[in-house]
């Protein structure tokens, strides 16, 4: 049975149940009846049901707190409460209990099938919204994380164990590390989940415009500023605010950074009440915090603030080992994306990427196979998909991998090619060579270079 836009009707007036019933197949719903509270619950748990058609006055039970009971446990379903009286105080609390509309029995026939239609709507909307955020989830998750080697799987032991705390992170490592991604794992991990992830990169904005984004501005706080404006750290309150590169923030800005993660308070720009907010902090930098502090450019006070948890990134060159996978699921999304059937990648490729020195780290590894999924036309990736210093590399060490460099085997290969000219005549290959006999037989000696009899 297509079980798509299923009503139950709840309601112990046969009759009546029934003639709704056959109006609502008619209309093309799908229809489920009980007779009261109980088994209409039943139903909803046996069944998969989008709409509850409800009597107000069941012989179990009031339906205005079924319908507040049923919400709860099934928040995507809606609930439409039939009134035998139309008295405004059922109606009232009919709505109060979470239901998306009431009508008065037996008035409101031509006014039901519409209500219906919207109500519909608005639950394909809930169940569509639902899946999204799955998706989003499990996108931004740890298990998101690819990689089995030892030092990334310290890093994911160690920002789970965090996760669950409000503790202020900061994040270590090299541009493309995924220090992003672990901020949004993070988040996702903890019981900040159903609330913002805000990030912003400190190096994208000047001073005035960066104190601007975090923290917002009253109207007329400068010329242009036509209304109030909430700032990053208010969008992310009850959730997470992530700043990427903190080490370029202006250093005035850092001590009202300070401020805000000790009391959780600010000053927005033109106003003088502090807003209060609560905020989880976890930043990042490729930089050496220690070493600007020395410089004068960052603030002490504010590195140990921060710093009391760190978890360092690996780069991708510390862990070669994982690029076999992480270029499998690069390969697999890619290809995906623009419909192509590849789904091998040859070992030379493999062996390829791991000679290479990933400045880029992850981010370089997935523009790169993002490049040869567009470039290849079979079902393998090959290395002459890759960019031409890859390639140079392989010519490189697949010359030095044959010897081609070593001077014995250049003498091992010339000697072959005059024997092969003289048809493998000795005498005049030493005459050719301009060596002795001998030394001609020593050197096929030492070079097991076998020559056919003529
Ligand atoms: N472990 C991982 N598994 C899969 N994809 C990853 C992983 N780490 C990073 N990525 C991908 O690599 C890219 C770079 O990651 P991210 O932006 O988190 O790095 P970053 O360290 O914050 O870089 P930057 O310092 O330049 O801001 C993103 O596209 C991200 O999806």
């Amino acid at each position: 049975m297509n079980m798509a836009n299923t009503i139950l009707i709840i309601d112990d007036e046969v009759k009546l149940r029934s003639l709704l019933a056959k109006m609502l197949m008619l209309e093309g719903f799908e229809v489920l009846q009980a007779g009261d509270g109980k088994s209409g619950l039943k139903k909803l748990e046996q069944q998969n049901i989008d709409i509850v058609l409800c009597d107000v006055k069941l012989p179990d039970e009031n339906g205005i707190e079924l319908s507040a009971a049923i919400k709860q446990k099934y928040p995507t379903i809606e609930i439409i409460l039939m009134t035998a009286y139309g008295t405004i105080p059922d109606s009232v609390k009919a709505i109060k209990s979470g239901a998306f509309d009431y009508i008065t029995k037996g008035d409101d026939n031509l006014k039901i099938i519409p209500l219906l239609h919207r109500a519909m709507d608005k639950v394909k909307l809930a169940k569509r919204v639902q899946q999204l955020e799955k998706q989003l989830v499990h996108k931004y998750a740890f298990d998101s994380i690819i990689g089995k080697s030892t030092v990334i799987q310290q890093a994911i032991d160690a920002a789970k164990r965090v996760a669950q705390t409000d503790a202020t992170v900061l994040l270590l490592g090299e541009t493309g590390t995924g220090k992003e991604v672990f901020a949004q794992a993070i988040h996702q991990a903890s019981k900040r989940k159903q609330n913002n992830f805000v990030a912003v990169n400190c190096s994208a904005f000047s001073k005035d415009l960066l104190e601007n984004e975090l923290f917002g501005h009253k109207m007329g706080a400068f010329t242009g500023a036509t209304k109030d404006a909430k700032g990053i750290f208010e969008e992310a309150n009850e959730g997470t605010i992530f700043l990427d590169e903190i080490g370029e923030m202006p250093i005035d800005l850092q001590a009202k950074l300070l401020r805000v993660i000790e009391t959780g308070e600010f000053l927005k720009l033109g106003d003088t009440v502090p807003t209060k907010v609560n905020v989880r902090l976890i930043a990042a930098t490729n930089r050496d915090l220690k070493q600007e502090i020395l410089n004068g450019k960052f603030r002490e006070d504010l590195y140990y603030r921060i710093s009391v948890f760190q978890i360092q990134l690996p780069s991708l060159c510390e862990r070669l080992e994982d690029i076999p996978v992480i270029a499998a699921y690069f390969l697999k999304h890619f290809s995906e994306k623009i419909n192509k059937k590849i789904e091998n990648i040859s070992p030379d490729y493999i062996q390829l990427l791991q000679n290479h020195t990933w400045k880029g780290n992850i981010r370089e590894l997935k523009n790169i196979i993002e490049r040869s999924v567009i470039l290849t036309d079979s079902d393998v990736l090959q290395p002459e998909t890759l960019p031409i210093d890859f390639l140079q590399d392989f010519n490189r060490d697949t010359m030095h991998q044959s010897g081609i460099f070593d001077l014995a085997s250049v003498e091992k290969a010339h000697i072959q090619k005059v024997l092969q000219y003289t048809g493998g005549n000795k005498t005049e290959t030493a005459r050719l060579l301009n060596i002795a006999l001998t030394t001609l037989y020593r050197k096929l000696e030492e070079y097991k270079i076998s020559v056919s009899p003529q």
